[in-house]
């Protein structure tokens, strides 16, 4: 590292002294924590950006935001070149130089990375880094801190693209750096058109006979999905949406008793709602619009919803493009078949409802399991042709290979001049509809809604006829506040307690007592505490596991004081 660069490095970190007494890790989405103490991170993570630009020679991502997490919270996390998640090789030191306690230490660690990763910092090569933030109060002064940390690094330069969602900034970056036009109406407009090819390509006779909802409430968390959703469905024809809970002044508080995690966890009504909205369909986003559930009220008595969760817009998913493929290979005039199977993969966590897992199962799919967070699931998903992964959540997506895209091409080619118009034609035409409707980079709240709604409708059916695929098990989810979280290690896709030892023989005993039970628990990688889950045949049953489990996590781990 050259003199220019070492003294440019030390004075702006002198103005950027990081929190005492606060270790901050990376964890399953970036870093999150109190927003009052994170401008540090953010420069430094800044820094970490430009880095791997220059690394990649690619555009970096860099997105301020903390999702479903309360208003004063905010967080950081990159989007790699592809527009996936940051490469976990990278997270320690991430790790590292966000917990470095001075400019000395930062530099040295600085120093020692650029050197191990052969990066040529100091101006021989330039950076470029784009920058997105959510609808949070603290995201300005969080982006400057951004700014400096890119602008310490000579020949870096940050790229303000406004307040966006979390999908729209990784699809960005994607298409950036495919060499691609990169705009917010380019966006809409990829949407907006594929979802229209969806919509023409359904069947005309089934149509006059669908039982479809004749509108969409959606309830945008008080967050930005809300009014980028108001945007986007100014270009799409056929639908009828409602937004909610946009966050405009006077609504509501961002992600307060709103939003996909407070619906999919209460499996209440988000606030907004009433009795008025019994029977509707309606789908909630969360605070950065990367996730999206959907449910319906059944009935005036109460404001309890009935849920479609990620585990069911994934198995609408799956189901759907199944048939495709299935049209796509069978033989037709042209007497031409699929010349080659695809592989089509679907990935879940242990928080998948074990309904779900069966019903999937039984469509004959092959089914995975990795740890919670999307990088872990969207990386298995990648080995596939088609892989189609979802957390319960809702967060999740559809990838597709490249292979297969050019497959698809070329067979759109070849059945078109012998049998257009065909099923085996439209199939594979669908097929590529969804490919670029759906975000390739990360789970998208907006795209995944089109998607699910085109199906809909190409199906006649309901949200009613759809939460109707299977039943959920009854489940519940908790969350404990332990002395130490990270003393917590777990195996098999996180179902199985490593250590301490002795816990996972207590949480077997409890399970054993109940019908179809099933708990694990793990550490959050976002928030400071224990999750529990439980699953069994009646609520009440989940409800007691849960709690019992919650106990034996207390006893072993211990109460934080704090
Ligand atoms: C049970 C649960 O919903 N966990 C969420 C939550 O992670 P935790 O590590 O459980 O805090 O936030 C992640 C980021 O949004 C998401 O990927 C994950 O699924
Ligand atoms: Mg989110």
């Amino acid at each position: 590292m050259n003199e220019k660069q070492r003294t440019l490095l030390i004075e702006s970190a002198s103005r950027f002294p990081p929190p005492q007494g606060v270790k901050l890790s990376y964890g399953t989405s970036g870093f999150r924590a109190d927003a009052s103490i994170l401008s540090s991170t953010v420069f430094r993570v800044g820094i970490l950006a430009a880095l791997r630009s220059i690394k990649t020679k690619s555009v970096i991502g860099l997105m301020i935001t903390a999702s479903h997490n309360q208003v004063s919270d905010n967080g950081i996390k990159i989007a790699d070149p592809t527009g996936g998640m940051l490469t976990q090789d990278w997270e320690p030191f991430a790790d590292a130089i966000a917990n470095a306690i001075d400019p000395k230490d930062f530099i040295q660690l600085i120093t020692e990375f650029v050197k191990k990763e052969d990066i040529p910092i100091g101006g021989v090569q330039s950076a470029e880094i784009y920058l997105g933030r959510d609808t949070r109060p603290s995201g300005e002064v969080l982006l400057e801190a951004a700014k400096q940390g890119i602008s310490s690094v000579v020949g870096a330069v940050a790229i303000d693209m406004g307040i966006l969602t979390t999908p729209q900034l990784h699809w960005m970056v994607r298409r950036k750096n495919m060499g691609m036009k990169v705009s917010e109406s380019s966006y809409f407009e990829q949407l907006s058109n594929s979802f229209r090819c969806l919509v023409d390509l359904i069947p005309k006779e089934d149509t006059v006979t669908s039982k479809v909802d004749e509108k969409l409430i959606v309830d945008g968390a008080n967050g930005v999905g809300g009014e980028k959703l108001e945007e986007l469905k100014k270009l799409v024809d056929g639908l009828i949406i409602e937004v909610r809970n946009t966050g405009k002044e006077g609504e509501g508080i961002l992600n307060e008793r709103v939003g996909a995690d407070f619906v999919q966890k209460e499996k209440v009504a988000p606030l907004g709602f009433s009795s008025n909205d019994v029977g509707i369909s309606c789908a909630s986003l969360d605070g950065d619009a990367d996730r999206l559930v959907y449910f319906h009220i059944p009935s005036i008595c109460n404001m309890k919803i009935d849920l479609v969760d990620g585990d069911k817009i994934l198995s609408l998913y799956s189901l759907f493009i199944m048939e495709q493929l299935r049209a796509l290979s069978k033989k037709e005039n042209s007497g031409m078949i699929a010349d080659y199977s695809v592989k089509l993969g679907v990935v879940q966590t242990a928080y998948a409802n074990g309904a779900s897992t069966e019903y999937l199962k039984q469509l004959g799919l092959d089914i995975v399991f990795t740890p919670t967070g999307v990088k872990y699931l969207h990386e298995k998903a990648a080995e596939y042709d088609i892989g189609i992964y979802f957390e319960a959540n809702g967060h999740g997506t559809i990838l597709f290979s490249e292979h297969c895209i050019s497959w698809l091409e070329s067979r759109t080619n070849e059945v078109s001049s012998t049998s257009k118009g065909s099923e085996q034609h439209k199939a594979a035409l669908r097929l590529l509809a969804i490919s670029n409707l759906i975000n390739q980079a990360v789970g998208d709240a907006l795209s995944g809604l089109l998607l699910a709604e085109a199906i809909l409708l190409h199906k006649g059916w309901s949200i009613k006829r759809w939460a109707t695929l299977y039943q959920d098990l009854p489940s519940r989810q908790l969350k404990v506040k332990v002395a130490d979280r990270t003393a917590v290690t777990t195996a098999n896709a996180e179902t199985v307690v490593v250590k301490p030892s002795g816990l996972q023989e207590a949480i077997n005993s409890e399970t054993a007592k109940f019908p179809l039970g099933r708990s694990f628990i793990r550490p959050s990688g976002t928030e400071d505490v224990i999750r529990i889950y439980a699953e069994a045949s009646t609520q009440e049953a989940a409800d007691t596991l849960a709690e019992s489990v919650a106990e034996h996590a207390k006893c072993f781990l211990g109460l934080n004081k704090s």
